[in-house]
Parts: C-alpha cells; structure tokens; sequence
C-alpha cells in the first residue's frame, strides 16, 4: 500500500515515468511521459509500451541498473528527444532480486534550469568527442610510418640520387645497407623504405645495437623461450625478428655487432628462421632488413672486427647517404622543413632568416649533419627574441664555428686544446715568457699528460654533445667510443652531464 502511493507520489511529481522489467521490456508509462513519445518517434503508447527499453530510448542505462542492481541518482540523458535529468533506481522483490527498474525525468529542459551544469556537460562531452577523434587520427599516424622518401628533404643531385636509390630499394625485399654519418638521416630512409615497400601495413622494428648491452643483444635479437631463465624473461619474450614478422627489420649501428653474434645473425638472415634462447625449435620467420652504420665497415672488414661473409650478406643493396656538407645547396629546403617542424613544436611563430644568415649555415662543416642542423636553428630561435635570425644568432647558438675551409685541413671534432698539442708537441724547447698562442701552448705541454688528456677528452666530449644537442647516443658515435665509456667520462665531469641533458629534438 505504502508502496503503491510512493508510486503515484512520484509519477505525479515528475515530468514522466517507465517502468521497465527484467528483460528490459517497458511495461508501464505515466500520463506525462507520453509528451515524449513523439519525439522519440512514436505515434501512440502501444507502439512503445512492450518493446525493449534499449530500443526506444537511445543512450537510455536502464539495462544497466538492471544488470548491476544499482540506482543512478542522478544523470543527463541526451538523445533525438533533447536532454533531460534523470533518474533509475532499480526494483526489486522481497527476495531483494532485482525485478526491473524505474525510469524517472526529473526535468525535460534542465538547459534552461541548469545552465551552468548543462553547459559544462556540454563542454566534457565536446571535449571527449575531439580526444576520441584525435586519438583516432594519432593512432592511424602510428600506423602509417613516421617519413615517407619525400621527407628526405633535398633537391641536391645527391640527394635526388639518395631517393632514387631508396625508391628502387622499396621495390624489393632484399637487404639494405645505408652508410652515412652521423645525423646524415639514416633512420629516416630506413623508415621511408618501409613505407614505401609492399611491407607497409606490416610493422617497422627497430634495434639499436649500439644501445644494447652485448649480454642482452642475443635475447633482444631471438626471443627468449618460456621457462628458459627465471624473472622476468620467465614467461618467455619474443625477439625483435618475431616481431617484425612480414615487416622490416631496422638494425641501426650494426658496426657495433659484436663478433660473437655476427655468425648468429648471418645464419638467420640466410635461413629466414630464428631459435629463441633456450629452446630447441625454430621459428620461420619472414623479415626484410634495413642495416645502418656510420663506421667504416669494408675497413673493419680489413682489420678483423667486422665477418666479411656477413658484410657481404648486408652488402646486396648499400646506399650511401651523402653528408650535409656534400649538398650545400639542400641547407635552404632543410632550414625552410625544419624551421617550419620547430615552431609547430614550441608554438612560436617559425623565425626568417636574413640572406647572411644563410650564407654563413651553407658555410659551416656540418660533422653532425642535419641534427646539427636542427640543433643549431632550434637553439637560435629560443634564444633570439627577433623574427629575422642573422648570422649572429647563429654564431652565438654555435660558439666556435668551423668554416669549410679550416674544416678540411683539420678534423672538427678535434678541439683547440688538442689541435694545440699536435705540432708542439715535437718541440722541447724551454717556456719563453712571450705571449700569445705559442705561450699557452708551451706552459699547456708542461702539464701532466694525463691532466692534458683529460682536458683533450672534456673539450671533445662537450663540443660533441653541443653538436648533437646533447644525444648520447650520437655523441658516442662522433667520438667513436662506446656508450658505456661516455657515460663513464660524463660522470667525472657532472657540470658537462647537467648543461647537456639528454634528449635530441630528432
Ligand atoms: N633529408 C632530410 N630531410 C629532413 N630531415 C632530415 C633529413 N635527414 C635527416 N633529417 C632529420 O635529421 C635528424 C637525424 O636524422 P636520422 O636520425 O635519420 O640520422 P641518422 O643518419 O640515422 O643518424 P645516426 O647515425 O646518428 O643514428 C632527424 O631529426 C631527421 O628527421
């Protein structure tokens, strides 16, 4: 009885009521929920009452009250009819079984009535709807590869021949080689390749061999069997070959393969079939490969530390992707893409650039490439608060520019420290008090060597991470040391770790 007159209590009190049962079906209306019907599309209440809540109320959560057993107090409901606040409380027998739900609009206009709610409803839910589709349209970027050979940026004869090369590589599954230098754009043609290549929808993987520990390189390489080691690889790991299954295989800095894996690696390229760690199968396995260097590999053939065999094996397609310094002329496009990619990311307008200013870029060496590029233009537009970059901006972001004159008679990486040592040193002559450069050089030789050496290897390591805007990894490769030995140096010299953190923009 009591119950009966909660009912009428609230039918009455509300804009309009359903009651819905088990299945979800509607087995009753009030009198004023039939002012919606036309607006949900019915015609009269024996079209509606009987069918399926779901199918008549779009957006309705009726079904889940049902299925959950638990009242939503409180909500917005947006479909075809408007926007109204509800409320669904779940119905249930003496057994406490839930039996159906009530359906309750408390307002059929809440955006006249609560504005401030209904406008900040509107705004989240405007707001999810451009994540979702910004999401959506990242996630298809993902998917496409990341360059695609128009990307490489140049109109230079080398850099037209470099795409042509690639374009031709794309049309085959055969091994590809790229030799270049540093920051030259090695990764980005591999990347482009794939993209180009019939092997598009399938993924790129990547492996910096460099990167990887020589203890690790094996698992990275092969996958790990379940059961094989205990911890973490306990429930087995697939190898980077596994994961590029139907795709392409990047292997960047394969110079720094170790020897031991070399004759592993030549095996699985010949027999299209990897033997995860630990255990006794193979696994066929259907992977193009794209190999990367910027050491000399035929002379490291010469010298031992590179298996002639697999060198030949990666040899089938090489690719040699020209230094910056070899097509000046490109600087112009280059700075143009890569302004234009800078100030997307900062969020400031994208500098110009005067005619001096682009006299002197298409002036200077380049040994880290187009990193050094992009380096250099992204630190000179931070710092200048002009809209035109001169070559004074340039200079200040570059402290100790080389032209290409000086460049060619002395290696750029070597500092003045070290270019200071090299003709003296021969001379023992006694320290004259005269000044200038010959002076500093004869008191500099009267310093401990190690003391002198180890101010040789600061003033190269710190003028390396200034040319590659503090990559450690390219770093290590200018110098031709490992990793691990830069790391070990950076951590005498914690002033030089602190002005260079690591992160390239490329
Ligand atoms: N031709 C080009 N056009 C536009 N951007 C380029 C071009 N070449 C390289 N870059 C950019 O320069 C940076 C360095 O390129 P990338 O990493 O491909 O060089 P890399 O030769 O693989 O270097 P490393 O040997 O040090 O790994 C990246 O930001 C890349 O996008």
């Amino acid at each position: 009885m009591a119950a009966q007159s909660l009912f009428d209590v609230l039918a009455q009190a509300t804009e309009g009521m359903m009651v819905v049962d088990r299945s979800h079906r509607i087995v009753w209306i009030s009198e004023g929920y039939k002012r919606f019907l036309p607006a949900l599309g019915f015609g009269d209440e024996t079209e509606f009452v009987g069918r399926p809540v779901e199918e008549v109320v779009p957006n309705t959560l009726i079904p889940q009250v049902i299925a959950s057993g638990k009242p939503m107090l409180i909500d917005l409901l947006t479909n075809r009819a408007g926007t109204f606040l509800v409320t669904r409380l779940p119905l249930r027998n003496e057994a406490g079984e839930v039996i159906g739900a009530l359906g309750l609009v408390l307002l059929d206009h809440p955006e006249t009535t609560m504005q401030p709610l209904i406008s900040k409803f509107g705004r989240l839910q405007q707001e999810l709807d451009d994540t979702r589709r910004q999401l959506a349209a990242e996630q298809s970027k993902n998917r496409r590869s990341k360059h695609t050979i128009a990307s490489f940026i140049g109109s230079s004869a080398p850099a037209l021949e470099v795409k042509r090369q690639a374009r031709r590589a794309a049309l085959t599954s055969s091994t590809v080689l790229l030799l270049g230098e540093t920051g030259t754009g090695k990764e980005l043609l591999a990347h482009a390749i794939h993209a180009a290549s019939r092997r598009a929808h399938k993924p790129l993987v990547s492996i910096n061999i460099a990167a990887v520990p020589d203890t690790l390189l094996e698992a990275e390489f092969f996958g790990v069997a379940p059961g094989a080691y205990t911890g973490a690889d306990r429930k087995g790991r697939e190898g980077k070959f596994k994961l590029a299954d139907g795709g392409t295989l990047f292997l960047d800095e394969i110079g720094d393969m170790p020897t031991t894996l070399q004759s592993k690696l030549l095996r699985v390229l010949q027999e299209q079939e990897v033997e995860p760690l630990g255990s006794n199968t193979v696994i066929p396995v259907d992977v193009r490969v794209i190999a990367a260097t910027s050491r000399d590999l035929g002379a490291m053939v010469a010298a031992g530390q590179f298996r002639a065999d697999l060198y030949y094996r990666l040899n089938v397609l090489p690719i040699r992707v020209p230094a910056l310094r070899e097509r000046r002329e490109d600087i112009e496009a280059l700075v143009e893409a890569l302004g234009e990619d800078i100030a997307r990311r900062s969020g400031m307008p994208q500098k110009l650039l005067s005619t001096g200013a682009l006299d002197w870029l298409q002036q200077q060496r380049w040994p880290g490439n187009i990193r050094e590029l992009r380096n250099v233009l992204e630190q000179a537009s931070l710092m200048s608060d002009e809209l035109q970059l001169n070559e004074h901006s340039f200079a200040a972001a570059m402290p100790s520019p080389v032209n290409a004159d000086e460049a060619n008679a002395l290696p750029k990486l070597l500092p003045s420290s070290l270019s200071a040592i090299q003709p003296q040193e021969a001379t023992h002559e006694p320290a004259a008090p005269t000044s200038g450069p010959a002076t500093a050089v004869r008191l500099d030789t009267l310093r401990p060597l190690p003391e002198r050496i180890e101010a040789v290897e600061r003033d190269a390591i710190a003028e390396a991470l200034r040319l590659t805007g503090g990559n450690r990894m390219a770093t290590a490769r200018l110098l031709q040391i490992s990793r691990a030995s830069l790391y070990e140096r950076l951590a005498r010299w914690p002033d030089l770790m602190a002005t260079h953190a690591e992160g390239s923009p490329s």
